[in-house]
Order: structure tokens, then C-alpha cells, then sequence
């Protein structure tokens, strides 16, 4: 379990994550919702201990995250960050095998290239394992990212994934089977905590959705409860219908019709 109690952290006196308490247990997938600026990237390094609290305690798995080793914290849990700007010629491969440093000394054996080609096949880039990582596409550099993460952490029993923003420049089926991924992982006993910004996404995938709004929590709990009509427009400022298609099991979220014809306004302008 990761508990975040009261949790604060502000820059240069500006508070940009406060009181923030919420309890994330493995086999959850928890999405952090939020308009730009929200604070969600703040949390996220903050869970991930690339930021200190200022007040406030995190325990993970039982200990204050403030008292593990890094070499420790990576062997239990993996991060994709926001930012993954990787320039030198490393092939795909390499890039994926990173994801096993934690778990070796001098070089990897057959079991660490195994696990890497497995989550290259995972993510669906297991015909790019000889390209350089700077020649591929957005998206493309994304998957890899991910399936770096997934390596890292694909035998670590009740280990942790922190996905911050995971589907960025993906295309809709990759966008989906990403979060189809990460619902697995949670399946097999992973916990999972990820930046979503697409709404129905954290509606369909995630198990607990956090909503910030200027660094505090707005509202927290099952999707149902957080993603509401009312939250949404005070979170975001947009006007939205939850809908319930007769042809989806779970229901959809659409801006409000007037602000659609807002838009047309302006176009016919
Ligand atoms: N090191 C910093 N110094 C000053 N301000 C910062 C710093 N890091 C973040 N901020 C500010 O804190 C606020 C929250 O940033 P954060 O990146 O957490 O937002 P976010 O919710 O992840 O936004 P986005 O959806 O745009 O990624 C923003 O207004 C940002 O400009």
C-alpha cells in the first residue's frame, strides 16, 4: 500500500500540492485527474521521492518512502515520467534492457533479455528492437518508455507503476491498450497510480480516480463519484454530459452541447 497523509509542497513560497491524503493499495489502478497546472505532475514526483514533502509523511509498503536506498526503491517500483528526452543513439533494446539496471551487477543475463523482450512484445515494439530510439516517432518513443517501465518492474511481486501522463502522442488503439496493460497489471497484484488526461479513459480503466484542482484534492473515490458533471466543470471550467450509450457498458463523457455551438458561434464569425 502507499498512504499519503496530509502531504504538502510548495516552491519559493508558492504551495503547488497541499493536504493531500489519499491510500492506494496494490491491485488498484488509481488515475489522477486534473486541468493543467493542477499540481498532478507535482504529486507524482513527490510519490516517486524525486520531490521532499514539506510536510506531510508518505509510507510505502510499510516504510517512510524518505527511508529507503534508491537502488531498494527501484527494485520495487517504476516511473514514466512526464519528460523523457533520451538524444544519444541508444538502439531500443538498450533502452528497454535500463529498465533491468536494478536487478543486476555487472551484465544481464538471458532471464533479463527475456523480460525485455517480452514487454517489447507487450507494448507491441518487438519488430523495433534494432532501431535507434531517436529515430522513432512520438508515440513509438512512448511505447519503448513504457515498455522500459514494465521491465523494471514485471517480477516484482506487489511492486508499484507511476505513469505520468503514459499515453502522450499515442494513437486511440495504443492509448487503450496501454490502459488495458496497466488494468492487467493491477490483475496480476501491481499497484497502479497514473497522470490520465483523458477523462473517459480514467472513467472506463481506473479503480479510484484523484481530482486536483490548484493543488488540492477535490474530490477522491470510484470513478462513479468523482467524474461528475458538477466536478468536472468545476475542476476543468467545461460544461459536460455524462451520457450512458445503449451500446457501451460504461458511460461516456461529452462537452455540453452548448459549448459546442460557442464554438460554432466563433467559427461563423
Ligand atoms: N519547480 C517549479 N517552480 C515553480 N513552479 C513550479 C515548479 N514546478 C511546477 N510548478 C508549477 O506548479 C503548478 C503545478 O505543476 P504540475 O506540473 O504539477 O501541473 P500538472 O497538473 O501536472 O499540469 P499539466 O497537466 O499541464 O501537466 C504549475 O502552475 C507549475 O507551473
Amino acid at each position: 500500500m502507499i498512504s499519503v497523509n496530509q502531504v504538502s509542497f510548495s516552491v519559493k513560497g508558492r504551495s503547488l500540492v497541499e493536504n493531500i491524503r489519499f491510500q492506494a493499495t496494490t491491485g488498484e489502478l488509481w488515475a489522477i485527474v486534473g486541468a493543467n497546472g493542477a499540481g498532478k505532475s507535482t504529486l507524482m514526483k513527490l510519490l516517486t521521492r524525486e520531490h521532499t514533502p514539506d510536510s506531510g509523511t508518505i509510507d510505502f509498503l510499510g516504510k517512510d518512502l524518505k527511508n529507503y536506498k534508491l537502488k531498494e526503491l527501484a527494485q520495487l517500483r517504476a516511473v514514466l515520467a512526464q519528460q523523457n528526452n533520451i538524444s544519444l543513439s541508444f538502439t531500443v533494446r538498450e533502452i528497454v534492457m535500463m529498465g533491468r539496471y536494478p536487478f543486476y551487477d555487472a551484465s544481464p543475463d538471458k532471464h533479463d533479455h527475456r523480460i525485455a523482450e517480452l514487454c517489447l512484445e507487450k507494448t507491441g515494439m518487438a519488430a523495433f528492437g534494432n532501431r535507434l530510439f531517436p529515430t522513432l516517432s512520438g508515440g513509438e518513443q512512448q511505447r519503448v518508455q513504457l515498455a522500459r517501465t514494465l521491465a523494471q518492474i514485471w517480477e516484482v511481486k506487489g511492486g508499484y507503476l507511476f505513469l505520468d501522463e503514459p499515453t502522450t502522442g499515442m494513437d486511440l488503439l495504443h492509448q487503450y491498450e496501454t490502459f488495458q496493460l496497466a488494468k492487467e497489471m493491477t490483475i496480476k497484484g501491481f499497484g497502479v497510480i497514473a497522470v490520465v488526461h483523458d477523462l473517459n479513459l480514467a472513467l472506463q480503466y481506473a479503480d479510484k480516480v484523484l481530482m486536483m484542482k490548484d493543488g488540492k484534492a477535490l474530490s477522491a473515490g470510484t470513478p462513479e463519484t468523482v467524474l461528475t458533471e458538477g466536478n468536472i466543470k468545476d475542476a476543468f471550467g467545461l460544461s459536460v454530459r455524462i451520457i450512458q450509450p445503449e451500446s457501451t457498458p460504461f458511460p461516456v463523457i461529452v462537452p455540453d452541447t452548448a459549448y459546442k455551438n460557442n464554438v460554432e458561434n466563433i467559427n461563423s464569425l
